[in-house]
């Protein structure tokens, strides 16, 4: 059966909630990948073998992962592109010039599709400019956030991820500034030419990280009007905290009520980024079935998990979404 395009999937059954995977690179540092490197969870990618040795023993984990939230019940899967610009890997890995980063992407996105197979959904993972100088969770852009040229640095994943039909949808996740925001949604068609969501990167306490609130955030959208690209499917959160997600998406749908949105928090752990760890922090206050609901009840989509959730979570989340749908 063919895939149905997800902007009628989700227009023609409005109940429809789609399963997310959870937490990629931190499970496949789970499963002894070293991800602690200037292109994170990208690294088993970067050596030949990966794509020459088909027992290679790290190709054999990342199919072993994807299988396992396959069978947890995820029903939209991504790419391990998070920390994969053109910027991070030129300047971190032997990959230098646009056509070996061409052959690269479209390489992931091949091995990607044929892990999940033909009939679940793919998205094209893109993280924020913040990934490649580890700022997603400050939203500290230095002091002319305005004057980044966001575009040059998407530029070279955007045009090979609109170009690659076994993409359904393209993910721009864990945007922390709003700067970065305006930009991705100035972007018309022409740029953005597949369908995409953007999920943002919220402090606890409800503010985007570089303390926009999520009615300047919703005014970002409302300001452009008919303007908009119609490629914009859904906003969301990613990588939040667990225990405060459910507050924010709901703040979130109070300042947007007809927009789709999406939820995929982190397990609550904190991001150590110089030493590149997660140490523990408060503990899980919610049952993923408690969260799922407040969710729904908040208008979203898309539900999974994000750094440090595991096929576990995915089950629990796959649980509770056919009980409140
Ligand atoms: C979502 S975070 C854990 C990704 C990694 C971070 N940008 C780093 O470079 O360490
Ligand atoms: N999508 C990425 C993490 C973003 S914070 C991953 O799952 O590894
Ligand atoms: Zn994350």
């Amino acid at each position: 059966m063919a895939r149905i395009p997800l902007k009628q999937l989700l227009a023609d059954d409005p109940k429809k909630v789609l399963v997310l995977d959870g937490g990629q690179g931190t499970e496949l540092e789970n499963r002894g990948i070293k991800v602690a490197n200037p292109v994170w969870s990208t690294i088993p990618f970067i050596s030949e073998s990966f794509w020459s040795d088909e027992s290679s023993a790290n190709r054999k984990i990342v199919e072993e992962m994807f299988n396992d939230f396959l069978a947890a019940g995820a029903e939209i899967l991504m790419t391990i592109t998070y920390q994969t610009s053109f910027k991070s890997v030129s300047e971190n890995t032997p990959i230098k010039t646009l056509a070996a980063y061409d052959n690269l992407l479209t390489r992931i996105v091949d091995f990607s599709r044929d892990c999940i197979g033909k009939e679940k959904h793919l998205i094209g993972c893109i993280g924020p400019w913040g990934a490649h100088v580890c700022c997603e969770f400050t939203g500290d852009y230095g002091p002319n956030p305005e004057n980044i040229d966001f575009y040059q640095y998407f530029k070279p994943q955007l045009d090979n991820f609109n170009r690659n039909e076994k993409l359904d949808l393209l993910g721009f996740e864990t945007i922390p500034n709003i700067h970065e925001l305006k930009a991705i949604l100035s972007w018309d068609a022409s740029i953005l030419s597949k369908p995409f969501y953007i999920g943002l990167s919220v402090h606890e306490h409800g503010v985007l990280r570089d303390g926009t609130t999520m009615e300047g955030v919703a005014k970002v959208i409302k300001d452009l009007g008919d303007k908009i690209n119609p490629n914009f499917l859904l906003l969301g959160i990613n990588c939040v905290s667990f225990n405060q997600s459910p507050d924010i998406l709901e703040s979130l749908h109070r300042a947007l009520p007809n927009m789709p949105l999406l939820a995929y928090p982190n397990s609550g752990e904190v991001y150590d980024t110089e030493k590149k760890i997660w140490l523990p922090n408060s503990d899980k206050l919610n049952s993923w079935d408690t969260v799922v609901k407040q969710y729904i009840g908040s208008g979203a989509r898309i539900i999974g998990g994000c750094c440090r959730t595991t096929p576990k979570d995915i089950q629990e989340i796959s649980a509770a979404v056919k009980k409140y749908t």
